[in-house]
């Protein structure tokens, strides 16, 4: 593990009037970790997701992308500083081919090179003819290209929560957030997405983070897992110690049993 944090993320927090829908939260990722973010529902933790991607500023704390801090910046700029996210419903352009579906994530970004170029920013304008090859080489990894001329709508559950991703990873992240990958796939296709997920994460040098009640997923593939409860973060550490961590154990009560998971 390198000694610098990808992301540090330290005191965050937001109110949504009288509710702190997270307080206080803390979390240093490291190049190529994949971490686990979990905890009953309204925890917070789709809340943290939108806290790093500058949906919602927070209205207390520090996050530091690489070193420099991104608290509230427009999502398309955090986005351009190397977070991508999916979102636990999916969200494509259900109208549009498999195929546009990625390549709409190229042409975001090759605006906005066009407007870095001329101010001389890093960014560089991708040609079509390459967006388009591009799109296909990521459309292949996810199994996908055989459908690419297909509405997304048409595709099957498993293969649009696919799409998502290939999306997300079009626009060439460092970080990788995924919320809730594997909701209402069955056992099978939650098998495929962790080899997917594992695959990936080599393939794009990636770091992760992922929000996911699969308890089997999360604690199979997580190298450490962070546990939210009521906007705090109640416990962190290897699958093991949080599956044995009592507040974990109580905030899980009368919920499935993490430990007949793993
Ligand atoms: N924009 C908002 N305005 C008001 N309250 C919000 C807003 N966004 C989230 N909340 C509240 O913040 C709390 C945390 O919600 P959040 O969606 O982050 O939980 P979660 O852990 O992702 O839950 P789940 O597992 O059910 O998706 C909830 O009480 C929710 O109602």
């Amino acid at each position: 593990m390198e000694d610098k944090p990808i992301l540090h993320v330290s005191q965050v927090g937001i109110n949504f009037g009288g509710l702190k829908a997270v307080d206080g939260f803390n979390l240093k990722l490291y190049p190529g970790e994949l971490i686990g973010l979990i905890g009953p529902n309204g925890a917070g933790k789709t809340t943290v997701f939108n806290l790093l991607t500058g949906v919602y500023t927070p209205t207390e704390g520090e996050i530091m992308l690489n070193g420099e801090r991104i608290n509230g910046l427009a999502p398309f700029k955090v986005t351009r500083k190397g977070i991508s996210r999916t979102f636990q419903n999916v969200r494509l352009f259900n109208e549009q081919s498999v195929l546009d579906n990625v390549k709409v994530a190229y042409h975001s970004l090759a605006r906005h090179s066009i407007i870095s170029s001329i101010f001389r920013l890093r960014n560089h304008f991708i040609g079509e003819q390459e967006m388009e090859a591009k799109a296909i080489d990521l459309l292949k990894i996810f199994q996908l290209d055989k459908v690419k001329d297909e509405k997304a709508k048409n595709l099957p559950y498993g293969g649009q929560r696919r799409l998502e991703i290939a999306r997300a990873l079009a626009a060439g992240p460092e970080l990788l957030l995924l919320d809730e990958p594997a909701a209402g796939m069955n056992p099978q296709e939650t098998n495929d997405l962790m080899e997917l997920i594992s695959f990936i994460r080599e393939q794009f040098n990636l770091t992760i983070l992922l929000i996911e009640h699969d308890m089997k997923l999360v604690m199979g593939i997580c190298e450490r897992i962070s546990v939210l409860d009521h906007g705090l973060l109640i416990a962190e550490g290897t699958p093991d110690e949080v599956r044995n961590h009592p507040k974990v154990i109580e905030a899980y009560l009368g919920e499935e049993v993490i430990s007949n998971h793993a």
